[in-house]
């Protein structure tokens, strides 16, 4: 589904990623690895459109990869860097925007999610009000009331609790086994475990 070939990215004269090859399946996950400032985030971006590879290419479904090609927007669902809310949404008044602009099929959804994200209580509060544990899952609660084919997920353990980890990890398998193909960068060595079938180490 995804493929990566011979990326390379600089910013002026450090070389970030050094022609990176990469082959991820549908119902497969490989977790990006290394130490802080490796690469990993702008690998991401490089495969999400949000930035451009200076040499090499990235492919979905043997379309290089086009941020505004409505069939990359609808097949691909991230969360990277920090996400912006609008500030006069509700917690479930975004992830029912998200539904609809995307098209989901079933309106249940939202409510679905909710609950599997501990956000049933919060469901009314506007993002400011969030705690920022809170504001992850809402993020990550984004990816997962919309149709996706592949999750880019950045470091998705941050600021989640114990029990948040251990969710992540069982939701992760299910994307997977629903074919979903993950490609997710983290530093928590127990979700890479829980979730990967491959590693692709940076920065060694
Ligand atoms: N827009 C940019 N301009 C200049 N340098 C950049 C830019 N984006 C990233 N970098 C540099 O590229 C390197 C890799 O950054 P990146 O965020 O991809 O690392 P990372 O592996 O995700 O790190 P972390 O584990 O800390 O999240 C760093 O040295 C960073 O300073």
């Amino acid at each position: 589904m995804l493929e990566i070939r011979g990326l390379s990215r600089w910013f002026g004269g450090h070389r970030v990623l050094s022609t990176v090859d990469l082959d991820l399946a549908a119902g497969a996950a490989t977790a990006v690895v290394g130490p802080n400032g490796s690469g990993k985030t702008t690998l991401l971006r490089c495969v999400a459109g949000l930035d451009r590879p200076d040499e090499g290419e990235v492919r979905l479904d043997g379309l290089v990869i086009d941020e505004t090609d409505p069939r990359v927007r609808s097949a691909v669902a991230g969360v990277l860097d920090d996400v912006d809310f609008f500030p006069d949404l509700s917690v479930v008044e975004h992830l029912e925007l998200l539904a609809y602009a995307h098209g989901a099929p079933d309106p249940a959804t939202a409510g679905e999610v909710l609950d599997a994200l501990g956000l049933r209580a919060a469901r009314d509060q506007l993002p400011a009000t969030l705690s920022s544990g809170q504001r992850r899952r809402l993020a990550l609660a984004s990816c997962f009331v919309r149709p996706r084919r592949l999750l880019l997920l950045d470091e998705p353990e941050q600021r989640l609790d114990t029990a948040g980890r251990a969710w992540l990890a069982d939701r992760l398998r299910a994307e997977k086994a629903a074919g979903h193909a993950v490609l997710l960068a983290s530093h928590d060595p127990v979700l890479v475990a829980a979730v990967a079938d491959d590693t692709l180490a940076l920065g060694e």
